[in-house]
């Protein structure tokens, strides 16, 4: 019969992978033909999504412009594209995802596995919490990580790209290597898994940097230097927040760290949209709606989960300049100009 897997989210990450994912099982003994995709039900000039995807193959509003498989089924209900999954590939904008696993608690077999392509935090009351550890304590399942320089739409052209697994239990991040490597879409599998999660959540506020100082008028090598400051920060991050699991050196130079990095810095949407935030004086809702037709933004939101968190710690700002920054200027009105500021004085050049 082969495992059944099923996609919960159909956005513009979720819609490229599920060509991968309807593809590979089309192919595999190893997995059931048909994929369930959670799709949210949305109105398109008066036809149901799920309805247009199960007749076009076409996800018309986050993907437009590719075919997905046909054996890829778009199910509105939530319960139902889980229910007798044994292989789960979330991939919904961070937000959403607490509430996604409050409905699917006690509707997913005991011994599925599943593997998030969320690139997010959740901020808690105890603190920062993984999206992969939201998942794995809400539907008591094991879930491995996928991260890497992966945008979307260059995957679903097939174009050639790197990514990283992170898994806790080996042979699981084996089947997911199975399931999603194509000839290109290369896989490192390694198991320093909450790094390369760490690394996914915390790009995106570096790229918002990265905008800012290219809607500034400012030129690569001020980009340059976001990145590696932007990395140095992560790295500190990664060890100060998670000191039970010190981060591998290694795992920041796989794809998930430096590369999606340098991608997300150049082509993201973070990127994109925090340059417009300089240029155009437009708020980043407005400009989300405007560029980003329905997608979602993850590094504001992201910058300010972090910044909630060194607050609740009482961490030292002054050791996060950059991701400090970013949160302010999005949440605090802080002059985008200011930003240079976080980069002169850089402890890093102490
Ligand atoms: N797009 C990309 O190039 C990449 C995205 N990612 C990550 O994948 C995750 C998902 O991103 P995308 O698939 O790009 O999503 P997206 O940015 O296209 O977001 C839209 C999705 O959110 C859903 N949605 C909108 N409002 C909703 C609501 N009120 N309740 C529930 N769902 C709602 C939409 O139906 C749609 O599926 C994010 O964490 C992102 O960082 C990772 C690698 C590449
Ligand atoms: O994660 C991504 C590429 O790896 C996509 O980044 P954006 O969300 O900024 O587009």
């Amino acid at each position: 019969m082969g495992k059944k897997v099923c996609i919960i989210g159909s956005g513009n990450w979720g819609s490229a992978i599920a060509k991968i994912v309807g593809d590979q099982c089309a192919a595999s003994d190893e997995f059931h033909t048909d994929v369930h995709m959670y799709v949210y039900e949305e109105m398109i000039k008066g036809e149901k999504l799920t309805e247009i995807i199960n007749t076009r193959h076409e996800n018309v509003k986050y993907l437009p412009g590719h075919k997905l498989p046909q054996n890829v089924i778009a199910v509105p209900d939530l319960v139902e594209a889980g229910k007798n999954a044994d292989i789960m590939i979330f991939v919904v904008p961070h937000q959403f995802i607490r509430g996604f696993c409050e409905k699917l608690k006690d509707h997913v077999k005991p011994d599925a596995i599943g593997i998030s392509l969320i690139k997010g935090m959740d901020h808690t009351k105890e603190g920062l919490q993984l999206i992969s550890d939201v998942i794995k304590n809400i539907l008591s399942i094991d879930v491995s990580v996928l991260m890497g320089a992966n945008i979307a739409s260059e995957v679903a052209d097939e174009k050639f790209c790197e990514t990283t697994i992170g898994c806790t239990v080996d042979a699981n991040g084996q089947i997911f290597k199975r399931l999603l490597q194509t000839p290109n879409f290369r896989i490192c599998v390694v198991n320093d898994s909450k790094t390369v999660e760490i690394c996914g959540a915390l790009k995106n506020i570096v790229a918002c940097g990265a905008g800012f100082v290219c809607g500034l008028g400012y030129g690569d090598n001020t980009v340059s230097a976001v990145i590696r400051l932007g990395l140095m920060e992560m790295m500190k991050f990664a060890k100060a927040f998670f000191p039970d699991n010190p981060p591998q050196t290694a795992t920041f130079l796989e794809s998930c760290g430096v590369a999606d990095l340098v991608t997300t810095c150049y082509g993201g949407r973070n990127r994109r949209v925090s340059q417009a935030f300089v240029t155009s004086k437009k708020t980043i809702e407005q400009l989300e709606e405007e560029m980003l037709g329905g997608q979602k933004l993850q590094g504001p939101q992201t910058a300010q989960e972090v910044y909630k968190v060194m607050q609740t710690l009482k961490i030292n700002e002054d050791e996060y300049p950059l991701f400090v920054s970013v949160y302010n200027i999005f949440f605090n009105n802080t002059p985008v100009k200011n930003f240079i500021e976080c980069l002169q004085k850089h402890p890093e050049h102490m």
